[in-house]
């Protein structure tokens, strides 16, 4: 590290050289924060935080927050070379990868956004960053401004963290909101997301939950103190969440929610372990993550001794990100300047990810059945065969729209009447819920399992 001595007469402090790769929604409010609020940021470090350049595809590009044309560059490497910190915001795999790994053997620090990275090649990066004794810092990886992997690592490493529970991609919380409160389409509210700069240059990372998964990879990866990866996360996007969930959600007292659930279990056969899943999830509508609104997070932490904590606040946009990508510069910039050990996240423990089908909830059926006797006990004794028992069980009349309409246009008549069985389950295994399922489909009474969704929080 090198804390240079200005050159410009009128600079009495020294200078730590910030390389900033990307400015898109995220870089460019870095870009404001670090022109902007340049003083408050040198009285805080104890030196100037000079922006050496940024890394862009097109130097004359128009951007959110635009900087003197000569700060631009397409050479990253150079930049990278020049720079003392080096603020990653570019996403994706690479160049990103090479980029970080070429800062982190120049004995730079760097701060990332890039939880799909992380996600992937986490373990990679720490161990370089702790071969290099230098940091990478990834706040703003994870539910965007929240503070959350600091605490998880730092104010809870004296505890035992068994759960951590949370929404954690603003996209699709805000997709969800939209489509539950004004009743918007899917399509319209994603394209109202993206205008926003919540989603991510390809949102198919979002709405597939790609991007909750990778950070439910990270959240365990700090709260259980060892190294999970993303494809060792059970994940389930929303695209298959239909304006006929949402209303069969909302008349059982329910808003779905994509959920990113790490917890500690103990599998069949002995094996203590972790499960993570991302999955669209019933909450009751008076649980506090059901209030989550807009592209809001909040990740509910459940520890051995603290309890239950909770971390709320904006989880994507450009400015609430850069406050975290800023919180974890500052932090870096600080230990520069007066010296002293960086430390890099370094997973020890050992927990093996267990599959989803070890994992235990509550779920929703809801089943197209024929309207005759008989109907109810068929379904609840294909239950029981599989060791799930029923807490609530209603049977809705079709409503007209769902009526089956003959080729010759007729309604469906009286002769055979259907009806939507709507079932609430007590806690069960995933595996045992999944073979109930299969059953229930045989059931000659049984027209379709029309949706099966997991319930939290009842
Ligand atoms: N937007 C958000 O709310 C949040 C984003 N993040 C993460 O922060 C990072 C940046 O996100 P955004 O700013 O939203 O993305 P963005 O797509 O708005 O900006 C990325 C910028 O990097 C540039 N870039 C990408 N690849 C490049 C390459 N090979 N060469 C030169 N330039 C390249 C793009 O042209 C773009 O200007 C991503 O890793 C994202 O996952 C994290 C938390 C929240
Ligand atoms: N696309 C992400 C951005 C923040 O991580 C999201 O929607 O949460
Ligand atoms: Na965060």
């Amino acid at each position: 590290m090198t804390v240079t001595t200005p050159s410009a007469p009128h600079d009495s402090q020294p200078a730590l050289k910030i390389a900033l790769l990307g400015a898109g929604t995220v870089g460019s409010q870095v870009a404001r924060i670090l022109t902007e609020d340049a003083e408050m940021l040198a009285a805080r470090v104890g030196a100037r935080l000079e922006l050496a350049g940024v890394f862009v595809r097109n130097p004359d590009g128009r951007r959110d927050y635009q900087l003197p044309r000569e700060l631009y560059t397409t050479d990253a490497e150079a930049l990278v070379d020049s720079a003392d910190i080096v603020l990653e915001l570019m996403g994706g795999i690479e160049p990103a990868k090479s980029l970080i790994e070429r800062a982190i053997g120049n004995g730079s620090a760097v701060v990332t956004g890039n939880k799909a990275l992380l996600a992937q090649s986490g373990s990679e990066l720490f161990a370089a960053a702790a071969e290099a004794g230098t940091q990478l810092s990834f706040e703003a990886s994870v539910a965007g401004a929240i503070p959350i992997l600091r605490p998880l690592r730092d104010s809870l490493a004296g505890d035992t963290v068994t759960r951590v529970m949370g929404i954690a991609n603003g996209t699709t919380n805000y997709i969800l909101d939209q489509m539950d409160t004004t009743g918007a389409a899917f399509d319209d509210a994603l394209a109202d997301a993206q205008e926003l700069g919540y989603a991510e240059a390809d949102p198919t990372a979002d709405i597939e939950g790609h991007d909750a998964a990778a950070k439910a990879a990270i959240l365990a990866n700090l709260a259980f103190h060892a190294p999970f990866r993303i494809d060792e996360v059970y994940c389930e996007g929303i695209t298959r969440i239909t304006a006929a969930d949402n209303e069969a959600a909302s008349e059982a007292g329910y808003v779905i929610k994509l959920l990113a659930i790490a917890e500690r279990i103990t599998a069949g056969d002995g094996t203590a372990g972790a499960v993570l899943r991302v999955h669209p999830t019933l909450l009751p509508r008076e649980h506090p993550l059901a209030a989550v609104r807009g592209a809001f997070n909040a990740v509910f932490v459940e520890t051995q001794n603290a309890g239950e904590l909770m971390f709320y606040g904006p989880g994507a946009g450009g400015a609430p990100t850069a406050s975290a990508v800023m919180g974890d510069t500052v932090s870096i910039a600080r230990r520069l300047v007066r010296g002293g050990a960086g430390r890099t996240h370094t997973p020890r423990s050992v927990v093996p990810a267990l599959p989803v089908g070890e994992a235990r909830t509550s779920y929703m059926v809801v089943i197209r059945v024929a309207d005759r006797p008989g109907v109810l006990a068929a379904i609840a004794s294909a239950v029981a065969e599989h060791g799930v028992s029923i807490e609530s069980m209603r049977q809705v009349p079709l409503a007209e729209d769902d009526l089956v309409v003959e080729e010759s246009d007729e309604a469906y008549t009286d002769e055979a009447p259907e009806s939507l069985l709507r079932i609430i389950t007590h806690e069960a295994k995933e595996q045992n819920l999944a073979a109930t399922v299969a059953t229930i489909k045989e059931l000659d009474v049984v027209t379709e399992v029309v949706s099966v969704l997991r319930v939290e929080g009842n």
